[in-house]
């Protein structure tokens, strides 16, 4: 961990969607708290022209769309950190100009790529020319960081170039999430689950994310990507990572990393009848008619919007467990859950009196709520006159009474206040990134080898029906 608290920040891509929708008001959100240090300066560089006040305009807009009404506080401090320089990446020429508007920080610049990694190697060998690429440096990367391992390498290697590891923070945002962050404190700070959290006591695991929104302004990006990449090589597996590691020595960036990208390494390469594929068509979410894939795409494609897969992860703990990942796009809700099913009880004292036990299961449910809940096995009330009774019911381990107060918050406000303030620990480690992209390259070489096309679902559906027989075929049903 690099040992200074950054009192400027440079963001590229400053005028992109993400910058408008979740780096501007999570920016605006910390400051507002004092959190960002009274002397925090924010410069803001993209191509297009403008000058600061411009660009205070532009940050103030974004604010006022997205920032909910009661953390609009303030907007008017947080403006005045503002400035903005005009900059084409790939103009070498630009980087000087750059470097005197953000001048010599007292203690430190972070800086953030919110713009495609295409323009990565560029923007590090500008920073490189113009010095802004100091021991008092540290840089952020959005993803996608690459679409396969060679080019993430290449990607990799160029910031390398520049930077040391201790200094190249890899946006995950689901790190940023609260209930990611806490199932680190179910795991390890209760005795009660850790001795049961292995193949001797646990059936399954399911992770979902469903989304109910398509393509939206993302069209170039998402065609060439595809659900695959898109979120199973990055959000998907930090969350199966995180649920699987062994107990790391300590909650520091070395020690959860290195348990994390044991379990990348050690997934089991995936055959392609354990994978379903899908694109939606047209249909209806919430009751409102939606276009097909092909139809805003305005052309037919065979990138996935859907995938499902039996993942296995070969180690002593997980053996013979399968992991179900499924993510979608055009889904009936919106969810993003991790379900933990545990076996059933080894033999039922009740079978004689009719009475059936139903496995235990915990359900961590990330979006669009975040809780937890643990369904037991309860008796039903009563003197049985009709016979025994037995019912599965819910205990939710987190209310939201439990934590009435503290405000819900961006994912990206917390990654922003680590890479100023030099905590590693919820950004992903190149080797994490490595083992990620292996895994996702067999994967995909698999359909290509098998010529494997997505299979078409309604909007609104599960997806294809294959994924639901693919889960069925070894006796499991997703959760809904
Ligand atoms: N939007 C989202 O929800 C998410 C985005 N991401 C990733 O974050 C990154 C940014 O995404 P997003 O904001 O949506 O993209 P946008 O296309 O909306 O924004 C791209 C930004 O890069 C700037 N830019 C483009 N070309 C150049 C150049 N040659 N030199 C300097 N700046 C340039 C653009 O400004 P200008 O045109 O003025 O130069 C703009 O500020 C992408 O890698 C994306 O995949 C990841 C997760 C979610
Ligand atoms: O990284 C991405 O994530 C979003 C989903 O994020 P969430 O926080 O809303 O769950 C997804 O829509 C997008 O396609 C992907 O690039």
């Amino acid at each position: 961990m690099t040992q200074f608290t950054s009192d400027r920040l440079l963001l590229f891509g400053a005028t992109g969607d993400l910058s408008r929708r979740m780096l501007l008001p999570s920016l605006c959100a910390l400051d507002a708290e004092g959190l960002l240090g009274s002397h925090i300066e924010i410069i803001g560089t993209a191509r297009s022209d403008m000058d600061d006040l411009g660009f205070r305009n532009f940050a103030r807009e974004a604010l006022e769309q997205f920032l909910p009404a009661n953390r609009r506080g303030g907007i008017a401090q947080f403006l005045n950190r503002l400035s903005y320089q005009p900059l084409d990446a790939n103009d070498i020429d630009h980087f000087q100009a750059l470097a005197e508007k953000v001048g010599t920080p007292e203690k430190g610049l972070s800086i953030f790529l919110s713009t495609a990694p295409s323009l990565f190697e560029a923007t590090i060998h500008g920073l490189e020319k113009s010095g802004l690429a100091g021991p008092n440096v540290r840089i952020g990367l959005e993803k996608p960081l690459g679409i396969d391992l060679a080019s993430s390498k290449v990607i990799n290697d160029a910031v390398h170039h520049a930077f040391p590891e201790d200094r190249i923070y890899r946006i995950d945002h689901y790190l940023g999430k609260e209930t990611v962050q806490n199932l680190l404190a179910l795991r390890f700070a209760n005795l009660m689950f850790e001795p049961l959290w292995n193949a001797a006591h646990i059936d399954h695991v399911q992770i979902t994310v469903s989304e109910t929104v398509g393509l939206e302004s993302r069209v170039g990006y998402y065609d060439d990507s595809g659900a695959l990449r898109d979120m199973v090589q990055n959000h998907m597996l930090q969350l199966l990572a995180l649920v699987a590691m062994e107990p790391p020595v300590s909650y520091d960036a070395t020690n959860v990393r290195d348990e994390k990208v044991k379990v990348l390494r050690s997934l089991r390469k995936v055959n392609v009848e354990d994978t379903v594929t899908g694109q939606y068509r047209a249909g209806a979410i919430g009751g409102q008619a939606v276009p097909g894939y092909d139809d805003e795409l305005g052309k037919d494609s065979d990138t996935e919007t859907f995938v499902a897969i039996k993942a296995h992860i070969d180690n002593w703990r997980w053996q013979g467990v399968p992991f179900y990942l499924r993510t979608g796009k055009r889904m009936p809700k919106r969810t993003t859950e991790i379900v933990v099913q545990f076996r059933d009880v080894p033999h039922s004292i009740f079978t004689g009196r009719g009475a059936k036990t139903v496995p235990n299961r915990l359900v961590i449910g990330l979006q669009p709520e975040e809780n937890i809940t643990l369904s037991l096995m309860a008796k039903v009330p009563g003197l049985d006159r009709n016979g025994y009774g037995l019912r599965s019911v819910p205990l939710a381990i987190t209310t939201p009474d439990a934590f009435a107060g503290p405000q819900r918050r961006i994912a990206y406000e917390r990654l922003l206040l680590d890479l100023i303030e030099g905590d590693q620990t919820l950004f992903v480690r190149r080797d994490e990134v490595e083992a990620q992209w292996e895994w996702i390259d067999a994967i995909r070489a698999g359909w290509e080898e098998q010529q494997q096309t997505p299979k078409t679902y309604t909007s609104g559906s599960w997806g294809p029906s294959a994924a639901i027989a693919l889960a069925e075929r070894n006796g499991v049903t997703w959760h809904e």
